[in-house]
Formats: C-alpha cells, sequence, structure tokens
C-alpha cells in the first residue's frame, strides 16, 4: 500500500545542509499498522511527510497504492493526497468550529450534500465515541477529545492511508492506551493501513504489526515487532526496549551495592531476554552449567503476541560466578554486570 523506495532527503539552509534521510526504503502492506521508532531528530517526521509529499525527496519514488506519487504533477498529487490522511501530535482542530463541523470540513470541501454530510458525520463520531460532544468546541474538550475528532475527521474522505505523526505523544498513559485502542479497531473494522511515527516503544509494542527503526536518517532495522522485540540486532533498538522496561535497583540494594569484585561479594547482573525456552529458563541454566544459584532481584516480563521478553536483576551466588557471566554475556541479548554485593 506504501512503498518508498531508496527516499533521501536533504534540507538546504542558509549556512549547512541536513541529511534528514539517506536511503529509505520500506513497504507497508496493505491493512498494516507499521511504526517507525527514532529519537529526536532522527528524521521521523520528514519520512512521515514524504509519503504525503509534503516534504519532496531529493532521490527515490514514492508510491502508495499503487500511484507513483514522486511522479505527479501538483493538480494530480492533490487528487491523490485525498486517499492519504494525517493526524498530528498537536491535533490541529479548527477552533471556531464545532467538533460536528471539524469533522464536517473535509466533506464540504469535496462539495457533499448536507444529508450525506449529516450521515457521514454522526457516523464517524459514532465510531470515534464522541457522539454527545457534537456542538462542543475544541477548547471544551480533553486532549484525548480532540484526537478522536481528529481521527473521526481524517477518516471522512475515506482514506487507504492514515499517517499518524505522533498523534499520542501530547496525552497521558491512560488516554494514550484509548487511542492507541481505537486506532487499532479502526484499523481492523475499516482495513485502513496505518504508518505511524513515534519514540515511545509501547506505542510500537501495543498496536503495530511491523515495526522501522530510525537513526540518523537511515533505517537501522525493520520487521515484525515481535521478530525486533526478540533479536533487536542493533545498540539503537535494543535501547528502545530498555527504555520500554522499568526495571530499577530497589533501594537497599542502591545502598549496598559497590563495585568491589571480591571472593565475598556477589554480582549483581541485568539481562534483557527474549522469547525462547532457554533464555527464560536462565536460572535452571546458571544452576545446571555452574552451580550457580541466581536470585532474582528486580524482574519484568511481557509478552508480544506468544513471545515473552524482559529485564531479570540476578544477584549470582556461588564459586563460578565468573564463568556465568561470561555465558550470559555470549548468550542473552544484554548482560550488565550493575555492581557487587555483599
Ligand atoms: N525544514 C527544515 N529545514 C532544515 N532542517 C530540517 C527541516 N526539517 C527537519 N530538519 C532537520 O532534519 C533532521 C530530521 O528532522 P525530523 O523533524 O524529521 O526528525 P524527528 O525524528 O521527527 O525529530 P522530533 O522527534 O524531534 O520531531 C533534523 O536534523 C532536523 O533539524
Amino acid at each position: 500500500m506504501i512503498e518508498l523506495i531508496n527516499v533521501s532527503k536533504r534540507f538546504t539552509t542558509k549556512n549547512k545542509v541536513v541529511q534528514a534521510l539517506s536511503d529509505v526504503s520500506l513497504t507497508v502492506e496493505k491493512g498494516e499498522i507499521f511504526g517507525v521508532i527514532g529519537t529526536s531528530g532522527a528524521g521521523k517526521s520528514t519520512l512521515i511527510r514524504c509519503v504525503n509529499l509534503l516534504e519532496k525527496p531529493n532521490e527515490g519514488k514514492v508510491i502508495v497504492d499503487n500511484v507513483e506519487l514522486t511522479k505527479l504533477s501538483e493538480a494530480q498529487l492533490t487528487l491523490e493526497r485525498r486517499k492519504i490522511a494525517m493526524i498530528f501530535q498537536h491535533f490541529n482542530l479548527l477552533s471556531s468550529r464545532t467538533v460536528f463541523d471539524n469533522v464536517a470540513f473535509p466533506l464540504e470541501l469535496e462539495g457533499k450534500s448536507k444529508s450525506e454530510i449529516n450521515e457521514k458525520v454522526d457516523s464517524l463520531l459514532e465510531l470515534v465515541g464522541l457522539k454527545e460532544k457534537a456542538k462542543d468546541y475544541p477548547a471544551n474538550l480533553s486532549g484525548g477529545q480532540k484526537q478522536r475528532v481528529a481521527i473521526a475527521r481524517a477518516l471522512a474522505n475515506d482514506p487507504k492511508v492514515l499517517l499518524c505523526d505522533e498523534a499520542t505523544s501530547a496525552l497521558d498513559p491512560a488516554t494514550t492506551k484509548s487511542i492507541l485502542q481505537l486506532l487499532k479497531s479502526i484499523n481492523q473494522k475499516l482495513n485502513l493501513t496505518i504508518l505511524l511515527i513515534t519514540h515511545e516503544m509501547e506505542v510500537i509494542k501495543s498496536i503495530c504489526d511491523k515495526v522501522a527503526v530510525i537513526d540518523n536518517g537511515q533505517l537501522a532495522e525493520q520487521g515484525k515487532v515481535e521478530q525486533i522485540f526478540i533479536h533487536p540486532e542493533k545498540d539503537i533498538t535494543k535501547g528502545f526496549i530498555q527504555a520500554s522496561l522499568n526495571v530499577e535497583l530497589p533501594s537497599i540494594y542502591q545502598n549496598s551495592i559497590s563495585n568491589i569484585d571480591s571472593e565475598n561479594n556477589n554480582p549483581l547482573v541485568k539481562i534483557l531476554i527474549s522469547g525462547n525456552e532457554t533464555q527464560s529458563s536462565v536460572i535452571i541454566n546458571l544452576y545446571e552449567k555452574f552451580n550457580v544459584k541466581a536470585k532474582i532481584i528486580s524482574a519484568q516480563l511481557e509478552y508480544v503476541g506468544h513471545l515473552n521478553f524482559g529485564i531479570l536483576i540476578l544477584e549470582l551466588q556461588g564459586k563460578n560466578t565468573n564463568e556465568a557471566l561470561v555465558y550470559l554475556e555470549n548468550e542473552y541479548v544484554n548482560s550488565e554486570i550493575l555492581g557487587y554485593v555483599g
């Protein structure tokens, strides 16, 4: 449904040239939710704006619904853009219009009749759960309600593709969850293809089928969400996964931890485990292979599909802890010695 082929984009300002995207290629299949994750300045906004040619790539092709947008005239592009809706972090509603009139706006531009508009807006407000707010103005809505209006408005012209530009970044966690659920249900009900950008792995984990990690204008890795969570290859991806797991050292350990590696001290090790039987059985493995007892100090395990991944902080006890640490280093996605406790 969406294809970016070798897309590059440079911005030239007075005193420098910024390479915002370098040779980016990705394919989003029909009906898929595809997330692009990256840190600030990585090129996410530029990438999503290249899909509807709000930014024109310097090189490469952009194809949406089998039409090569990068070849079209402005007039042809205006027509094709109707298939591509977009929602934004700050909602971009028209403050002087009611909720109903905001959603009606794109239909008015299309010259639809009053009765068609009424029917369509009613059904869209029903879909996003805001029927009772039809006559309210944006200023009187919560952030989550504003985003629901923006979603209803985006769907007014029955787009094939919905682009979400950090759509939940201005929302609190509970509201984020409800908006993500709404996007997922719209994706399923309407078979709508969604491309979203985010800086939060939580967003990717909760609704995306596929993910691409963007770093410094280049795609570092991409694939199915389970595959990337279970076998992250690049450090930047591992960092995003770790950041989505909140495992802290309990305060009693924070007070007693040191960097003194002596016979009487036990290492505290933090490991990122991912989805296979052997890794989940880490405690048995350490005992059977090295006669090392692993005490769980803190842990968080989560599921992506039917696979689990997570972080464990373990205190290793026994004579062969050094061998056990080498084993963890070699066998696990990421392992880190936090320090030693007596
Ligand atoms: N119009 C512009 N003119 C010049 N440089 C730009 C322009 N737009 C973006 N850039 C630069 O391109 C790079 C990528 O920016 P982009 O906004 O795509 O990143 P981002 O990942 O969306 O960041 P953020 O999460 O902070 O919004 C940055 O270095 C940015 O400063």
